[in-house]
């Protein structure tokens, strides 16, 4: 069984996956992957430098995540470009994983991506859960947790599809306006659905 693990920016799904990890479940971090595959040496890193230039690079040689993110989110069709370069080696990347986990007899997995329907991974996961959240709160948890400014948390949140949209691809909807204890509870409960439908042979 593959759950595909989405949400806009800040809504909880990190919160969400640690809480699956915790009851069991197989953590694909799909945000990881994407740092692993611009790292120096790494396929996307020459593609990324020759299209925005050494300003972007920090004196080792990385990308200067901070200021990549900045461009892109203030300007859609580099973002686009962005996507373009990093997105295949990210599938792939996830592809693997998946085969390796099966392999292995690992029986849930789950990808936790903010992306997962842009970049078409929904449609190697037998279920789709999306935590929503309302603007405001997003905004405000966005705001508090990586010192953005209210443009740049705004940036960011519109560069993503709406809930509303990832709705339409969702088979379960984590509302996270509650507590963490609240969440917690929903998270138990829609695990032991998916444990019991894997016991009765179904996705698995
Ligand atoms: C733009 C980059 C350099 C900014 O790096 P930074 O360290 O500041 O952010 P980080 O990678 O930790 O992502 C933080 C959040 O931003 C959002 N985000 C990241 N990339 C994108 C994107 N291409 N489109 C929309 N939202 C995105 C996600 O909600 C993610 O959880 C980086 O996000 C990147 O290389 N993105 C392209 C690869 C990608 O799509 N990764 C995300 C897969 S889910
Ligand atoms: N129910 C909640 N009540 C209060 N704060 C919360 C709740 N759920 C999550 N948060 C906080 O909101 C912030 C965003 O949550 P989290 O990091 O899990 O989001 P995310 O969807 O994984 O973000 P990203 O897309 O950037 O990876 C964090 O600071 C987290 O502690």
């Amino acid at each position: 069984m593959v759950i595909g693990l989405t949400g806009g920016i800040a809504s909880g799904k990190s919160t969400v996956s640690s809480l699956l990890k915790k009851l069991g479940a197989y953590i694909i971090d799909v945000d990881e992957i994407g740092r692993d595959v611009v790292e120096k040496g790494e396929k996307a890193y020459n593609e990324i430098v020759d299209y925005f230039g050494k300003d972007i690079l920090l004196p080792d040689g990385q990308i200067n995540r901070k200021a990549l993110g900045h461009i892109v989110f203030s300007d859609r069709d580099k973002l686009n470009k962005l996507n373009s370069i990093t997105h295949p080696h990210i599938i792939d990347r996830v592809k693997d994983i998946i085969s390796e986990c099966k392999s292995k007899g690992i029986e849930i997995m789950v990808v936790d991506a903010a992306i997962l329907i842009e970049m078409g991974l929904h449609s190697i996961c037998d279920i789709v859960w999306l935590v929503k959240v309302d603007k405001n709160i997003q905004l405000h948890r966005l705001m508090e947790r990586d010192h953005y400014s209210y443009e740049e948390a705004n940036n960011r949140i519109m560069a993503q599809y709406s809930d509303e949209k990832k709705a339409q691809f969702a088979d379960v909807i984590i509302d996270n306006k509650g507590t963490f204890e609240e969440l917690e509870e929903e998270v138990k409960k829609q695990w032991t659905k998916i444990v019991s439908e894997c016991q009765k042979g179904r996705n698995c």
